[in-house]
């Protein structure tokens, strides 16, 4: 029926924060998320589950377990992490580097010689490194693929202190990536996990959503992201040093490594619901993917004129989950409650739409509407590095899965080279101020038990995944309607 290339990867996509931990000995307490959803003040105001990241799934030791099930459903390839505050549970900001800023005191160029990576290796968990290594390797001794993301939200919280940033500001505290030392200690990092595992990784990527980062951390504090600190202004100076440091850490990498590097990024699809939004939605669309231009181009709204961080980027990582709606409502714009990410929970958008447990319209439109776009921009090859449903039930996850299976068919079929699908995710997971409330995976996991057992759309998974294409038996999937309520 709707067909794939023969060399289309189907895998899964994993972070360390919300896999690694769940039995003794994998956890990683100095980092910012983890202290921030340990704060007392956190779990009782709401703002955070109260679950805890160290009951999770306990990939750091189960890891054969899931890629025997991954491998059993037809996955090729498994987008992974490793987290930083594991590796380096000390400060790295004496470790000297070489370092060049141009006239207007921006950092053009980091270069981290060998003298340094082993200055770093004295203060690093070399048995922790060790570990990610055997990771990755019984998944390529598989004849697998693997993508390597470095950055997937957790700092180390010698360069970030949550609590302490919202307590006393920025300026009285470790503040991460408002404090352009992160730019350098993150091009320290990247160049050493280069160094050290270059042999394993077949694609890079350096960092994964830094627009959520920035967005839910310093505009929405009730999203439940650290540090919950209301300052536009600092939301955009993160964003400038995160574009740096990507931007740097893609030179470094180059260094160690042919494989290609890229950078993952949520991408929602901005829709106008009336005619009159039409002109302010393509606006908004253009300032989404400010972040993706500025390391494409070199020239952006977000760092201006920078030749310096021109040509920064090999592949694009689609991560879709949902649209934002918006309607022009007597000459202002609104994002009207019922659609995309603003629906009730286990309830229907307004479009008549199931949304998920977490309230998030299933709408696959979008996610074609964005590959195309990204095609016509920028024209690199990309992967979707995440797309997937909170859906304990199972009642709607085959027919999400198929349809944005279907989504990206179609873009393909206008152009976009799109080279491959993860699912979020394999099991059920960490789902950060959610905790396990949220249950993404194609695979269940009894949290007290750390069984795993695959739910029904995982045999969806492993048709289309074996047979590289949507069969007629599933193709019906694709079509919504049974789904809808008017
Ligand atoms: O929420 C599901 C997944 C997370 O588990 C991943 O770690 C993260 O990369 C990711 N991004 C998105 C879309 C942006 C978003 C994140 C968190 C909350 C709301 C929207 C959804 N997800």
């Amino acid at each position: 029926m709707w067909k794939f290339p023969k060399d289309f990867l189907f895998g899964y996509s994993w972070s360390g924060f919300q896999f690694e931990m769940g039995l003794e000995g994998s956890e990683v307490p100095n980092s910012d998320w983890w202290v921030w959803v340990h704060d007392t003040e956190n779990i009782f105001s709401g703002l955070v589950s109260g679950h805890l990241p160290e009951n999770g799934p306990a990939y750091w030791h189960l890891y054969k377990q899931d890629h025997d099930i991954a491998e059993g459903l037809g996955m090729e390839a498994i987008r992974g992490g490793i987290e930083w505050a594991r590796l380096f549970p000390k400060p790295t900001f004496d470790v000297k580097v070489d370092i060049e800023k141009d006239e207007d005191g921006n950092i053009v160029a980091v270069d981290v010689p060998e003298r340094a990576i082993e200055e770093m290796e004295k203060l690093a968990d070399m048995k922790a490194l060790e570990h990610y290594r055997e990771i990755y390797s019984d998944w390529k001794g598989r004849g697998k693929v693997f993508i390597l993301n470095l950055y997937h939200w957790p700092l180390p919280l010698w360069l970030h202190d949550p609590i302490a940033v919202r307590r006393l500001g920025p300026d009285r505290a470790p503040s991460g990536w408002l404090d352009e030392r992160s730019v350098v200690e993150f091009v320290k990092f990247a160049a050493f996990v280069a160094y050290h595992l270059n042999d394993l990784v077949d694609m890079w990527s350096t960092m994964n959503e830094p627009n959520v980062v920035y967005e839910q951390g310093y505009t929405r504090p009730n999203s439940g992201f650290p540090p919950g600190y209301l300052s536009f202004e600092s939301s955009t100076k993160a964003a400038r040093n995160m574009a740096q440091a990507h931007a740097r850490a893609y030179d470094v990498i180059k260094e160690h490594s042919k494989a290609p590097v890229g950078l993952i990024y949520s991408f929602v699809w901005h829709d106008a619901l009336n005619e009159e939004a039409e002109d302010i939605v393509k606006e908004i669309r253009k300032r989404h993917y400010e972040f993706v231009t500025a390391v494409h181009s070199g020239s952006s709204g977000l760092l201006g004129e920078r030749p310096d961080m021109k040509g920064k980027l090999d592949w694009i990582g689609v991560n879709y989950y949902t649209r934002v709606a918006y309607r022009m409502n007597n000459g202002s714009i609104e994002v009207p409650p019922g659609y995309g990410y603003m629906c009730e929970r286990g309830g229907f958008a307004k479009s008549g739409r199931p949304a998920s447990d977490f309230g998030w319209e299933i709408y696959p439109e979008g996610l074609e509407n964005i590959l195309r776009d990204l095609h016509r921009i920028y024209g690199l090859p990309m992967m979707i590095t995440e797309n997937g449903i909170a859906d304990a039930a199972d009642r709607y996850r085959p027919y999400y899965l198929v349809s944005h299976l279907k989504a990206v068919h179609s873009a393909m079929e206008a152009g976009a080279d799109v080279r491959g699908y993860l699912h979020w995710s394999l099991t059920d997971n960490y789902e950060w101020a959610q905790g396990f409330r949220m249950r993404f995976g194609l695979v269940h996991v009894d949290f007290e038990t750390k069984k795993r057992y695959l739910r029904p759309s995982a045999l969806a998974f492993r048709e289309i995944a074996t047979r590289k294409e949507i069969p007629e038996e599933l193709s019906h999937l694709a079509d919504l309607t049974p789904l809808m309520r008017d």
